[in-house]
């Protein structure tokens, strides 16, 4: 796995485990407002236990008010790895002074440490700053107002409504094209790039919703209603242009997508060759034929494995297109009634895009 996704990963779990709505985020939120400061660690490793001078045995359920209670006391708490049980409170932490550290304040140095030496969870509640600041490993994250994230993920949303606009136009033009058998690697590519850029900021909003936790409930289903096909629509369209020859999946290709520097994502031929395609290929000139697996997923009620059989059978759009009823009927799953199906379905869906084109 990339470094970047494991990365991605490790922040959702920390962002999931104090999102609104988690009893340790209320218990947090209480300390906040208590303004009596906190150091909460979580899980009790051994590596934690060795490290950990005086303080109380508790041993109870972890709840909000349990928390801001404990937290009165000087010193830190020691909660259990699933987050359900208080098992040390009062206690002092000794991690290895040298350990660097960029805070400043006794609280913040210790939490950053300890997170450092053991590499549990610490979460540390500013008495003075009214901030929570989250460390693990070598992970810091300041964790931000629930009102500014919910402005930044409104702002976002916006942005991907009218960039998603823009992509369905593109793609009613390039099926257009397909009918006509006038697409080029560039159209291609542009659109796969629009594509890419939709699911970069699709994969923020998300991330904006697991710190929203249950005050995201609301954006999520925006977002769900308004991109809730674009990753399927991706891979087919990757699927329909990839190199004929290329020896790998398009969620491979995809994936080399999602990788890519935003500048390279604007080059067509950077992107061509993540397809397959030689370097020295013009994409502004090169025609690609549709192998058809997008359009064929407009049909209603026509099976994934019948367009399989269909794609293999034809190779590419094109020859389905001009493929009679008795020839669509000699592909496997295909009977009579399938092939006129399909035939009507594929010319009313081209009807339906030289209506919709704008160029
Ligand atoms: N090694 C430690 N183990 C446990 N608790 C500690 C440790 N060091 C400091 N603390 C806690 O931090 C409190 C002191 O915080 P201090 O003001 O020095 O830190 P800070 O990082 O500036 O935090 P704040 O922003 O809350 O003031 C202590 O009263 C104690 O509760």
């Amino acid at each position: 796995m990339k470094e970047d996704t494991k990365r991605e990963i490790t922040i959702n779990k920390i962002l999931r485990m104090v999102a609104p709505g988690t009893v340790l985020r209320d218990g947090i939120e209480n300390i906040l407002r208590a303004k009596t400061g906190g150091l909460i660690v979580i899980g009790a490793s051994e590596k934690v236990l060795s490290i950990m001078d005086g303080g109380f045995s508790i041993q109870c359920e972890l709840t909000p008010s349990h928390l801001y209670e404990l937290a009165k006391m000087d010193g830190a708490i020691i909660v259990s790895e699933d987050v359900k049980r208080v098992l040390f409170a009062n206690t002092n932490l000794n991690p290895d002074h040298t350990i660097p550290t960029s805070e400043t304040g006794t609280r913040h140095r210790t939490a950053e440490r300890v997170a450092r030496e053991t590499g549990q969870l610490v979460v540390c509640i500013s008495q003075r700053r009214n901030v929570i600041t989250l460390y693990q490993g070598l992970f810091k994250y300041v964790l931000r107002d629930i009102s500014v994230i919910l402005t930044k993920a409104n702002q976002a949303m916006q942005t991907l409504e009218k960039y998603k606009t823009v992509l369905d136009q593109e793609l009613t033009n390039l099926s257009a094209l397909e009918f006509e058998e006038a697409v080029t690697l560039d159209e291609v590519t542009t659109v796969l790039q629009r594509f890419e850029t939709v699911l970069r900021i699709k994969a923020e909003i998300r991330r904006h919703i697991t710190e929203l936790g249950s005050e995201g409930r609301l954006v999520s289903m925006q977002l769900d209603e308004l991109v809730a096909t674009v990753d399927e629509q991706a891979y087919l369209l990757v699927k329909d242009y990839m190199n004929h020859g290329h020896d790998v999946t398009p969620h491979h290709v995809l994936s080399l997508f999602h990788g890519m520097p935003a500048d390279d994502l604007m080059d067509g031929a950077k992107m061509a060759k993540a397809m397959g395609y030689a370097p020295s290929v013009n994409v502004l000139e090169e025609v690609v034929p549709s192998r058809g697996y997008r359009v064929l997923n407009k049909i209603s009620r026509l099976p994934q494995p019948v367009i399989e059989n269909l794609v293999e059978h034809f190779d590419i759009l094109t020859n389905i297109l001009s493929a009679n009823v008795d020839h669509l009927d000699e592909v496997e799953g295909v009977g009579a009634v399938r092939a006129r199906m399909i035939r009507d379905g594929l010319q009313r869906i081209q009807e339906q895009v030289l209506i919709d084109r704008h160029i």
